[in-house]
């Protein structure tokens, strides 16, 4: 009989889907970005979308948090339809969206910050308090006083991050978290992930950066001109030359 293969080694789709996209065509005005683009994050994974600059990873975002809103396709929360429905309603829905540009309140300090993204996730839990930020990240409970527009760039970055897990959400995305950080912020982000990760957030992240997603990731789709066009676990993708010289080279 086979050996039982472990989560990792199954592909995110063999499992229970938390979020299923399907399909997906979004424009903006006449040009078209995103042809038929599919992916699924199951719960617990942390997948990697992974592209070139262009390719269409925010734009992928924006379909799914439903700021950028598709013309065709349908993207599913726990099978729940939400293509089409307004940014509030999915984020309410349990989708945490971190945008590429940190969006910090600059004029309010870190803790204001944190209390500004609480609500109760969309079972009513509350698994993310402050103290659990605090804990997770140490950095932010050292500067709770500070006015996030004084943080650094990394440091907004964590705060945009915690803000959102303050808002219990069941997948968070992130767009493109090492972006425009030095080496040693990347990896304390780095850091930071693979401990959401060990924790059981269920996150999809934007990245060109390769590396970096190796290190974190569960699980990798490659998009390239508006369509994922390979889907496996991190491990099937370092061992693939043929996708990383192709869609990755770096
Ligand atoms: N608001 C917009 N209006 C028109 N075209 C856009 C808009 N935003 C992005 N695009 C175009 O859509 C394509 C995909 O962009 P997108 O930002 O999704 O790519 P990306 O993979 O996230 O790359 P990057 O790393 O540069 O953010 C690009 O050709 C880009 O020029």
């Amino acid at each position: 009989m086979a050996e039982a293969a472990t989560l990792e080694d199954r592909p995110a789709a063999a499992r229970a889907a938390l979020l299923e996209v399907e399909n997906l065509d979004v424009y903006y005005g006449a040009s078209q970005i995103l042809f038929g683009l599919g992916l699924a994050v199951g719960e617990g994974d942390t997948v990697a979308l992974l592209g070139r600059n262009g390719a269409g990873k925010s734009t992928t975002f924006k379909a799914i948090a439903g700021i950028a809103p598709p013309r065709r396709g349908s993207v599913r929360l726990r099978g729940r339809e939400m293509a089409g429905a307004a940014p509030h309603r999915i984020a309410r829905a349990g989708i945490g969206y971190v945008p590429e540009d940190r969006q910090v309140f600059p004029e309010h300090s870190v803790e204001d910050n944190l209390l500004i993204g609480e609500k109760k996730g969309p079972t009513g839990k509350r698994e993310w308090t402050l103290e659990r930020v605090y804990d997770v990240f140490p950095i932010l409970a050292g500067m709770k006083g500070r006015m996030a527009g004084r943080l650094s760039g990394g440091e907004q970055q964590m705060l945009t991050i915690a803000r959102t897990l303050m808002g219990n959400p069941d997948l968070v995305l992130l767009d493109e978290p090492s972006e425009g950080l030095a080496p040693i912020i990347v990896a304390e982000i780095g850091k930071l992930i693979g401990t959401l990760r060990e924790m059981g957030v269920t996150i999809l992240m934007a990245e060109q950066n390769m590396h970096f997603c190796l290190a974190v990731a569960t699980h990798a789709a490659v998009i390239d001109k508006g369509v994922v066009v390979y889907r496996d676990t991190i491990a099937g993708l370092r061992a693939n030359r043929e996708i990383t010289d192709r869609y990755l080279s770096i």
